[in-house]
């Protein structure tokens, strides 16, 4: 019974036209069987190992491993003996069972794409203009131009840098890749390193850089310390979640100049540290505005800007996005004075506005200009590709396929919508797609000997693996990094040339802000977003932002296959396969799938990992994405749901994703149903 549940889970989970059904059967066996079930999935590893810290380079390893889990025998080393036997015994005795989907039946029409033409909302990133224009110290330019090796300014350099070092506050937008993070770093350093009192380490922090994500943290400390090689006296340093507090101590003890953090850390440091002060704070900066207010860290901010207030009440204050949408209103209300509002994409109207006008214009519509019509870089080319719920899988591995290993030379950042999602598709991908297979391919196989290399970043992982895979992904010429929105925002992962959302995003903001990973600073880059067919509309909504997207035919993807003789099924020998013939492209893909679905049924684990990553997990967020992917006639934009900070807090500040109207479809009271228990935390 419980061995025939367990492929109708995996039929069921790979078949996303029903995959709300399949939630439910998993609620059902739950509540149902949970006794004998539960006894059964109970894995003495726990959970799947989220938290587990393998070398980075653990594809290696695990795709050696394929052969012994394709014989039932998976990762079970660490495991009793008894234990063992017993797992291999439910393994061999799943296989009968193991049914695979009839991938090309009752799918949902694929629905024409009514797009809309619209003017996209180009920026030109280049100015002519050089660094020495400006009254910048000789040793800071020299460093821009030899340890940056930059030459002349970006728009929003030439726009921002004069305005900041007039000492003003500034609320600043421009396309992602555009180079913000010098536009405010430069004067900083500037500001600093002139000061009449030379400052001192023990001083404490001049400048506070407020960022969402650790990852960038890591990155804007890194810019930052460039610039200061010739100011040696003015001392950057780090604070973020995952770092052990009692070393952050000591070095806020010694001192700390230009302090770079996540809001919720600092926010435990103002609480718990003594020695943390602000009397000197002369700058608050804070990057990706709209991101750290999407995480809930709106009350951090608060507590940040309170603890900033009480000890110095003057100071100069930005705000910087590539999408700064309506909820930085409020943060710049509460922590601007009089700020510059600096838009590069505004190029017809005066990319200088005084604040008062800026502040007229934010009450009339057409102040949604430039808040809700974002600008996307000129080099990037970008696809939609609809795919029915039971081919994702089969499509994004060809996907994969025809990018990373046929034409090579390929760097893609994949987004999913849950960490959980990351690890099972990192898993499944790493173990059927990344040589494991080798061994079963044919003498003389088309497919080259490129080997694919997965990584895999999410919130979930220690922050000493997390900081290895960025460094790697970032130093790799090639390679496919799965993550979720954790690597959206800010990160400047140099030749990546794919980004691919398997997953919508929860709002056309964190669209922009995914595929900003590619076509930075005037490169050229592509970006594939993949649907179900019930959400076409998706296309319109991102239309009516004035973002364009081309079709991809999910039947041009999928005859990938046809160059990886791995998935050519077994033919009498009169029978050649004859370039793209649909019914072979068919074979391929359903002899792939079958792959993935064995190795998910290889042992009780990867069934475990499966459930994990295929059903809905806990968190809103995601959960958001994955409703969207169920073929239930939703209309896209049905997010009622706040994400919730990690900490639980309900997210006020989420305009973007609460301004979605709700429009009931017929499942809306199944709908309706989860969603109250998904916000209630009971997911
Ligand atoms: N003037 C310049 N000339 C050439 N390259 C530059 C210039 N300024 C910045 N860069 C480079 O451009 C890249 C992108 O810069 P940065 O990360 O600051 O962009 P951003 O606008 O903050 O992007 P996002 O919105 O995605 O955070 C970096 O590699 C940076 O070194």
């Amino acid at each position: 019974m419980f061995l025939f549940t367990m492929s109708k889970i995996w039929y069921h989970l790979l078949n996303s036209h029903s995959l709300m059904h399949s939630c439910y059967l998993v609620c059902l066996l739950t509540s149902k069987q949970s006794n004998a079930l539960k006894r059964k999935l109970q894995s003495p590893h726990g959970n799947p190992p989220l938290k587990r810290k393998p070398p980075v380079n653990a594809f290696k390893k695990c795709a050696t491993e394929t052969n012994i889990r394709e014989k039932g025998s998976l990762s079970q080393k660490s495991l009793p003996k008894k234990q063992l036997t017993d797992n291999r015994n439910e393994s061999q005795k799943s296989k009968p069972f193991i049914k695979t989907s009839s991938l090309f039946r009752n799918n949902p029409d694929i629905p024409k794409i009514h797009r809309k033409a619209v003017q996209q909302i180009q920026e030109s990133i280049f100015t002519a203009d050089s660094f020495s224009q400006l009254d910048l110290h000789p040793h800071l330019i020299s460093t821009i131009t030899t340890v940056l090796k930059i030459c002349s300014m970006t728009n929003v350099q030439k726009e921002t840098i004069p305005v900041l070092l007039q000492g003003k506050d500034a609320l600043v937008r421009s396309q992602t890749g555009s180079g913000k993070t010098l536009a405010y770093g430069i004067p900083l350093v500037q500001s600093l390193q002139g000061m009449k009192t030379k400052i001192k380490r023990s001083d404490g922090p001049y400048a506070l850089i407020l960022v969402p994500t650790r990852e960038l943290a890591i990155q804007s400390f890194d810019t930052i310390q460039k610039l200061l090689k010739p100011f040696t006296w003015i001392v950057p340093g780090v604070l973020m979640g995952g770092e052990k507090r009692k070393s952050e101590k000591a070095r806020l003890r010694k001192g700390i100049n230009i302090l770079i953090s996540t809001p919720g850390r600092l926010v435990d440091h103002i609480k718990s540290t003594e020695c943390i002060h602000f009397r000197r704070t002369q700058w608050l900066i804070i990057d990706e505005a709209d991101r750290i207010l999407d995480l809930g860290f709106e009350k951090d901010v608060t507590v940040i800007l309170n603890a900033l207030n009480a000890e110095k009440e003057t100071r100069q204050n930005v705000l910087l996005s590539a999408t700064l949408t309506e909820g930085v209103t409020r943060l710049a209300d509460i922590s601007l004075n009089d700020p510059i509002r600096i838009s590069i994409a505004d190029e017809n109207q005066k990319s200088l506005k005084p604040a008062l006008q800026a502040d007229k214009e934010a009450s009339s519509p057409s102040s949604c200009m430039d808040q809700e019509n974002f600008a996307v870089p000129e080099k990037l080319k970008q696809y939609v590709m609809m795919v029915p719920g039971k081919l994702r899988l089969v499509t994004l591995a060809a996907f994969i396929l025809e990018k990373c290993k046929f034409e090579k030379r390929h760097k893609m950042i994949i987004f999913f919508s849950s960490c959980e999602q990351v690890e099972f598709h990192y898993d499944l991908l790493l173990n059927v797609l990344s040589g494991g297979l080798e061994s079963e391919q044919p003498k003389h196989s088309s497919v080259s000997s490129v080997h694919l290399e997965f990584l895999r970043l999410h919130g979930n992982m220690e922050q000493e693996e997390r900081t290895e895979v960025f460094q790697e992904f970032l130093k790799s010429k090639t390679g496919i990094l799965l993550c979720t929105d954790v690597a959206a925002r800010g990160l400047d992962l140099p030749q990546v040339t794919w980004i691919v959302q398997y997953n919508a995003p929860a709002s056309p903001a964190e669209y922009i802000h995914r595929i900003g990973r590619t076509a930075r600073i005037g490169c050229h880059g592509n970006s594939l977003l993949v649907l179900a067919p019930s959400e076409a509309e998706y296309v319109s909504l991102l239309a009516s932002h004035k973002i364009n997207v081309s079709e991809i035919k999910m039947e041009k993807v999928l005859s990938s296959l046809m160059k990886d003789d791995r998935f050519k099924l077994p033919r009498p020998r009169s029978k050649k396969s004859c370039g793209t013939d649909p019914q072979e492209v068919r074979e391929r893909a359903t002899v792939l799938q079958t792959k993935f679905e064995n190795y998910v049924h290889s042992s009780e684990v990867t069934v475990r990992w499966a459930k994990k990553g295929l059903t809905f997990s806990r968190r809103p967020t995601a959960n958001i994405a994955l409703l969207r992917s169920c073929d239930l006639n939703i209309p896209v934009g049905w997010t009622l749901v706040y994400p919730r900070s990690r900490r639980g807090r309900k997210n006020r500040g989420n305009l973007a994703t609460s301004r979605f109207q709700h429009k009931p479809g017929p499942s809306t009271h199944l709908l309706q149903n989860l969603l109250e228990r998904l916000s209630r935390g009971s997911g």
